[in-house]
């Protein structure tokens, strides 16, 4: 239940205040782009180190400057132009990343992907993102992400550091099972109640034995 004005706790609801709720607008949706046109606008490091983390994602990435990094021209998935962004080049996109050294021409693809709701992140400028990149760690079906809204980016990959040194070694493993006994338990345990409570115990099991192999499965 959502209490507004919160006589329950004594404390403000975001509701009872429109300025507290309009900087929390970065809802962490995990969305999949998978062969979704994504345009990264700019060919450096920062550009590069985008690309990276969205290339586990399989976007369909296309990179527009006039000069590009080898390692993003080299890289077969990638579609490289070698030339300077025209207006035209966001047209067809989901989403943009404005990744130049040149802020005025970062704003003005953020404008012009606004106008044709197409969401913009912009690397120097936090301001004019939709979407914003968290820390992330990514291992198989896990992903982490940890936004500061930009508050403080190294706060967040600090954060990041500590999640990745306390996660369990075989965590990988362990959704890889629990994903297929999870298939099985659907199949074979037709009440919803019960099959709750078997996935429950053996995900904690899993979590709780986490240094050792996952139970095998007969
Ligand atoms: C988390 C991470 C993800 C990633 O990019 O992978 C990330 N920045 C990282 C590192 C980092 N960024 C910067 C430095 C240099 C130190 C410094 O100058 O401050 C370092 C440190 C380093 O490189 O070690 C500079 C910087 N960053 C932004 C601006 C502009 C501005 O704030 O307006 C400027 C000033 C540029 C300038 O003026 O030149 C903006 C953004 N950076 C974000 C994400 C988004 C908010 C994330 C959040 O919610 O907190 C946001 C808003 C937009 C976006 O990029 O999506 C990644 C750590 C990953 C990891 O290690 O796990
Ligand atoms: N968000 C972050 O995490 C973060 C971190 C550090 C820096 N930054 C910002 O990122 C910006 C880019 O940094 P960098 O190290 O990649 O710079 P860089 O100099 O390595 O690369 C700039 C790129 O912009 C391209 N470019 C210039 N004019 C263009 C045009 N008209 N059309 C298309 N592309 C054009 C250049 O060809 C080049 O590929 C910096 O200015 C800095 O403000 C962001």
């Amino acid at each position: 239940m959502l209490v507004s004005g919160d006589e329950a706790t004594g404390m403000e609801s975001v509701f009872d205040n429109p300025e507290r709720s309009s900087t929390m607008g970065y809802f962490p949706f995990f969305m999949d782009i998978k062969g979704k046109k994504g345009l990264i606008v700019g060919g450096g490091e920062i550009a590069a180190h985008k690309v990276e983390k969205l290339l586990p994602f399989e976007a369909s990435l296309t990179v527009i400057a006039p000069t590009i990094l080898r390692e993003l021209v080299e890289n077969p998935v990638l579609s490289c132009i070698e030339r300077a962004f025209q207006d035209e080049d966001v047209e067809g996109k989901m989403f943009v990343i404005a990744a130049t050294d040149d802020q005025c021409l970062n704003a003005h693809v953020a404008e012009l992907c606004r106008a044709k709701n197409i969401f913009i992140n912009v690397v120097d400028d936090k301001k004019e993102c939709d979407f914003l990149f968290p820390a992330m760690v990514k291992k198989g079906k896990l992903t982490v992400g940890v936004s500061t809204e930009g508050a403080s980016p190294q706060a967040a990959a600090m954060l990041r550091r500590q999640i990745e040194q306390e996660m369990p070694d075989k965590i990988e493993e362990i959704l890889e099972y629990l994903s297929q006994l999870r298939e099985i338990a659907r199949n074979e345990i037709p009440d919803a109640g019960e099959r709750a409570r078997f996935l429950k115990k053996a995900a904690v099991e899993c979590m709780e034995n986490a240094q050792n192999t996952p139970p095998k499965n007969d």
